[in-house]
């Protein structure tokens, strides 16, 4: 039974689901702040569901010895070592919509702080002063709300906004025209929308490009009196320079959910009157913590218990539906990239996979990444699906994918054609309706073999005694032989041979064959037939 560590606050709701689907689950929802207790467990689990107070580094990831999905019940995943993750094969998994609406309505509930200082009139009103003079705030309606990253939450924000009769104007590289003038605001580039807007609110996830988006230079062209909303990620504003602007009245007012350092204990904000804070809120619904923890937990479980993968930010999704007709085409793929990855010893300058018939409807993106894994694992043992694709790219191999129609007496197969400095390989094969894969043509030359977890390969040429030679030196050491298959281009041409064995070839008779004089190559092979 797999089991799973809840290492944050996550709504009992997932515990249940877990359960129910037949996951171990402890939720442990101290141990995720507390770095050294996760470290000294993680290697007891299957899956790890948090939220951003776990930090998944890449010290923790090498401890997790038997970790297979991270799961994190909201959106943001910086605080998980992504390739670090993907280098070790483990999903990593989000719910991209889960508290996309609560976040939405955090950052307008934020814009109405500041603008009408809610907070500040709260605690002074509280406090039996009545200071009704104090307090001026500024209208919102007819304002300019400028969204910085336009996707999930930021185009609810914008639409919100356009609901309170504000013009809003969004900066996003991947906004199209279409969708901005759906969502009824006016695509801008970055420094118009600086220039132009009366409220900033970010919007974007935080990467190496968004990191520090807010700085003094980007303030320096804002309309002085701007207000600035900040519920996406801390780091996407340099503090020292937005507290400066704050302390001269340049922005006259910031909104902050989240926090370049979190829990942030102590802040320069906090000495601020014109700073609204709040403990990274954003998510902070009761419904947005059931959608989230109701979703992790599902996505999880299916992913565990059946192989589905979705919303995995590391992997291509596969549906609970889809899984168990593509699990045969994943061995397939494997296979079919584990033998070349086996009688290749250059290095791998190009993959090109074909996709025919009905295969070029599948999930290729997943029967890819298993092909990949297959053609690394010979040098890279503990990679798959997960990992192979970065693998590849951090290898230099080019990879192209072509889908076409049937075009053969097969409904649909798999051709991997992989090149070298020296040559290129093609290998085809298909699925039966047993399931089981079969190698339907190596080198152009048609076979239709059974993959067994030992074989024996050679290449040839096509001229009598093959079979005797295969037979007797088999025979001679004992191993025996479930199946035979030959194939060849042409008679008296290129020949090849490929035989399924109940036992591994002896390494060391292999010099005894290639000592025959029409062998070329002979190679032992061995698949793990039991891989998906
Ligand atoms: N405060 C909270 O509790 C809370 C809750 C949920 C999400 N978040 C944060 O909000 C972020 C956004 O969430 P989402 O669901 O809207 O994500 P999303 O992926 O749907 O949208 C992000 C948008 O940012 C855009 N973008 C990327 N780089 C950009 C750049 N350099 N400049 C401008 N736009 C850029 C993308 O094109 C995308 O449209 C998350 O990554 C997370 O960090 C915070
Ligand atoms: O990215 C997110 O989903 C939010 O930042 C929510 O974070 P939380 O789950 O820790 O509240």
């Amino acid at each position: 039974m797999p089991r799973v560590l809840v290492s944050d606050k996550l709504s009992p709701t997932a515990v249940q689901i877990f359960k129910d689907r037949g996951v171990d689950v402890d939720y442990m929802p101290e141990v995720g702040p507390d770095k050294e207790k996760l470290l000294s467990i993680i290697d007891q689990y299957d899956g790890l569901a948090i939220r951003s107070a776990t930090k998944v580094t890449e010290k923790l990831i090498a401890a997790a010895t038997n970790l297979k999905v991270i799961g994190r019940a909201g959106i943001g995943v910086d605080n998980v070592d992504i390739p670090a993750a993907s280098r070790k094969g483990i999903i990593v998994m989000n719910t991209p919509f889960g508290n996309s609406i609560t976040t939405a309505e955090h950052a307008v509930a934020m814009m109405f702080a500041l603008a009408r200082q809610l907070p500040e009139a709260n605690a002074s009103t509280k406090a039996g002063k009545w200071e009704k003079n104090r307090f001026m705030g500024v209208e919102i309606t007819g304002k300019t709300l400028g969204v910085i990253g336009c996707g999930n939450i930021g185009s609810i924000v914008a639409t919100r906004g356009v609901g309170l009769k504000m013009h809003v104007v969004a900066f996003d590289p991947f906004l199209s025209e279409s969708r901005a003038s759906e969502l009824g605001v006016e695509k801008v580039e970055f420094d118009e929308l600086l220039a132009r807007a009366d409220f900033i609110t970010l919007h974007t996830p935080m990467t190496e490009k968004t990191k520090n988006i807010i700085n003094a230079d980007s303030i320096a062209k804002m309309k002085t009196g701007v207000y600035i909303i900040n519920c996406a990620r801390g780091g996407l504003i340099v503090e020292a320079d937005l507290v400066a602007a704050l302390k001269s009245g340049k922005v006259a007012g910031a909104a902050i959910d989240v926090f370049e350092v979190e829990p942030a204990k102590e802040s320069p904000y906090f000495d601020l009157e014109n700073v609204v804070a709040t403990p990274h809120l954003g998510a902070a619904t009761t419904e947005a913590q059931e959608n989230v923890a109701l979703q992790i937990a599902e996505q999880m479980s299916d992913y565990l218990m059946k192989g589905a993968v979705s919303n995995a930010i590391n992997m291509p999704s596969i549906t609970a539906e889809e899984a168990p007709r593509l699990k045969p085409f994943v061995k397939l793929a494997e296979v079919l990239g584990s033998f070349v990855g086996q009688v290749t010893e250059e290095p791998i300058k190009e993959v090109e996979i074909v996709f025919d018939g009905a295969t070029a409807q599948m999930n290729t993106r997943a029967l890819i990444s298993a092909a990949l894994a297959g053609l690394i694992r010979p040098q890279v043992a503990d990679v798959n699906m997960v990992s192979a694709p970065i693998m590849a790219k951090e290898r230099g191999i080019m990879l192209s994918e072509v889908k076409r129609d049937k075009s053969g007496v097969f409904d649909g197969y798999i051709m991997l054609k992989v090149t070298t400095p020296s040559m290129t390989r093609t290998i085809a094969g298909t699925c039966f309706s047993d399931g089981k894969p079969r190698f339907i043509q190596i080198k152009g030359i048609n076979l239709d073999a059974e993959v067994g977890q030992h074989m024996l390969y050679t290449t040839n040429a096509d001229a009598p005694g093959i079979i005797g030679l295969l037979g007797t030196v088999c025979g001679q050491n004992g191993v025996n032989i479930a199946n035979f298959q030959l194939g060849r281009n042409r008679p008296g041409g290129d020949a090849i041979a490929l035989l399924y064995l109940d036992a591994p070839f002896p390494e060391d008779v292999l010099a005894q064959v290639r000592a025959h004089q029409a062998i070329d190559s002979a190679k032992r092979l061995q698949f793990d037939v039991g891989l998906t």
